[in-house]
């Protein structure tokens, strides 16, 4: 790790030497609980970047976010770090940068290849016994050229048997976390339940986007919707496989990745 500070001309400047070769551009690219997310470009290249400045420095959130993503680092499907600096308390991270997210709309036929991709990174995860416990669209990143960067783990940890429950976007949450207490016992099925709830929800969105012009005279009632979603067999049985009520009876991360679903859906 090196020290560092953002001059006010944007420049990164690390106090061992001067990044000259990294600018840093103040435009916000992301915003979340934890930090705020900036692009960075190096001089020399060209290339883009991502820059996370941690909102709170070094707590215990942001060394399990770390820790994740370097045990994570060389996987194609997870999104990655170059660069973690730290000056007096605060943090930030250098990533590569990934222009788009599963939440703008994407083509239908892509639905089966990012599915498989998130499958692929969870399948890891999970069998480093990592939870990721953030699963939405808006943290599924998508390169250029549409390949899955899972980013965003900021609430994952090792699984253990007692964790707590207020995790997870209400609308991408499994239902054994909507429990009293705080704390519970649930698995990484909880990940998989919510890689169900985005399938339904882009499929939705890609049949019905609100900014289309005819928007008001779509079928948004569910019952109308639903048959669409579910006239395709295969979709059928993976979104019901992934969205079973008992964590036990989900489908697995590695068992959708051999599944052999690569046709579109
Ligand atoms: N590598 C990246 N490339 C491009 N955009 C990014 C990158 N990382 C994050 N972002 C954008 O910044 C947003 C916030 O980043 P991130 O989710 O890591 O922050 P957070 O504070 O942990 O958010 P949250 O409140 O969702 O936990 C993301 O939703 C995404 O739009």
């Amino acid at each position: 790790m090196k020290a560092f500070w953002l001059t006010a001309d944007g420049r990164l400047v690390y106090v061992d030497r001067l990044a000259e070769d990294i600018k840093f551009r103040r435009t916000v690219i992301g915003q979340g609980a934890y930090g705020t997310v900036y692009k960075a470009t190096c001089q020399k290249t060209g290339k883009e970047f991502a820059l996370k400045c941690h909102k709170r420095g070094v707590e215990e959130a942001t060394v399990r976010e770390l820790s994740c993503l370097t045990a994570l680092q060389g996987h194609p499907y997870v999104i990655q770090i170059h660069e973690c600096v730290i000056h007096n308390g605060m943090m930030a991270t250098l990533m590569s940068y990934a222009p788009y997210t599963l939440s703008n709309i994407i083509p239908l036929s892509f639905v089966a290849r990012f599915s498989v991709q998130v499958a692929e990174a969870l399948s890891y995860m999970h069998r480093l016994n990592l939870v990721h416990r953030d699963l939405t669209p808006f943290n599924v990143l998508l390169t250029e050229d549409l390949t899955v960067q899972v980013a965003d783990m900021g609430l994952s940890r090792h699984s253990c048997k007692w964790m707590s429950t207020p995790v997870v976007t209400e609308a991408y949450r499994a239902p054994e976390l909507f429990v009293e207490g705080g704390i519970s016992e649930y698995t990484c099925a909880i990940d998989m339940w919510s890689l169900g709830v985005m399938i339904v929800d882009i499929i939705v969105r890609t049949l019905c986007p609100k900014d289309h012009p005819d928007a008001s005279l779509m079928p948004w009632d569910p019952k109308t919707l639903m048959p669409q979603v579910m006239k395709c067999a295969l979709v059928k049985r993976i979104v019901f496989q992934l969205l079973a009520f008992r964590a036990n009876e989900r489908l697995l991360a590695h068992e959708l990745r051999e599944s052999g679903v690569s046709s579109p859906f």
